[in-house]
């Protein structure tokens, strides 16, 4: 059966800013470095394999630190990437007017298609993410990824895995440098296919950031 292992990025600087990234970037803070150093301890003796990251530099930096400790390589793959928030990107959520405000809400409310002038719906992050993890399905016999993703992306596969809507990853809480875990199983008896075994593990983490947009 294969076992996927999916984590977020650490905090960056406008994760902590309440800043809107998307497909726009900033680096980790000391608390974003430190906690992946914590997941890195955390995997390092599960027999990870492979580390595969999104391109953007947030995730980057995280897989580097989590590849290191447990002896592979990064792969960048930007499926993997944020929802693009379009004209939206870098700006600071207490800042938004009711107009911009009311493209988010209905982004995140699970409007059809809903989007953010110049961005993605959720049905795109959720389509490539899915193509990301069956990616996977090709790995050699025995391998164990870990992809480093991010908070709507991750959470929107989540939730498609389970049967529900893309829009329903605001009901899941994937914290900075979360781990969660799905598996690959053929079952006559369960359901065939990608299944849930963990989501939002924070465990190893000696003081979880507060996800920007939960606080
Ligand atoms: O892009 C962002 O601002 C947030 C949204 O949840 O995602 P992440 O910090 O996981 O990249």
């Amino acid at each position: 059966m294969l076992q996927v292992y999916l984590v977020r990025h650490g905090e960056t600087q406008w994760n902590a800013e309440r800043r809107i990234q998307g497909q726009s970037d900033s680096p980790l803070t000391e608390k974003g470095e430190q906690q992946a150093h914590q997941v890195a301890q955390r995997v390092r003796n599960m027999g990870i394999t492979h580390v595969i990251a999104s391109d953007l530099g947030r995730t980057k930096r995280t897989a580097e630190i989590i590849a290191d400790a447990c002896g592979c390589e990064v792969t960048l793959d930007p499926r993997l990437r944020e929802l693009h928030m379009g004209v939206l990107e870098r700006r600071q959520l207490d800042s938004l007017t009711e107009e911009e405000e009311g493209w988010r809400q209905r982004l995140v409310n699970g409007t059809p298609d809903g989007r953010i002038p110049e961005g993605e719906s959720m049905t795109d992050v959720s389509e490539r993410m899915h193509a990301a993890l069956n990616a996977c399905l090709d790995l050699p016999e025995g391998s164990r990824p870990l992809l480093v993703s991010h908070g709507m992306a991750l959470g929107s596969l989540v939730s498609t895995i389970l049967g529900l809507p893309s829009w329903a990853e605001r009901r899941l809480r994937l914290r900075n440098c979360s781990i969660s875990r799905v598996d690959h199983q053929h079952s006559p008896w369960l359901a065939s296919g990608w299944v849930v075994e963990t989501a939002g593990d924070v465990s190893h983490l000696d003081a979880p950031a507060l996800d920007e947009l939960q606080r």
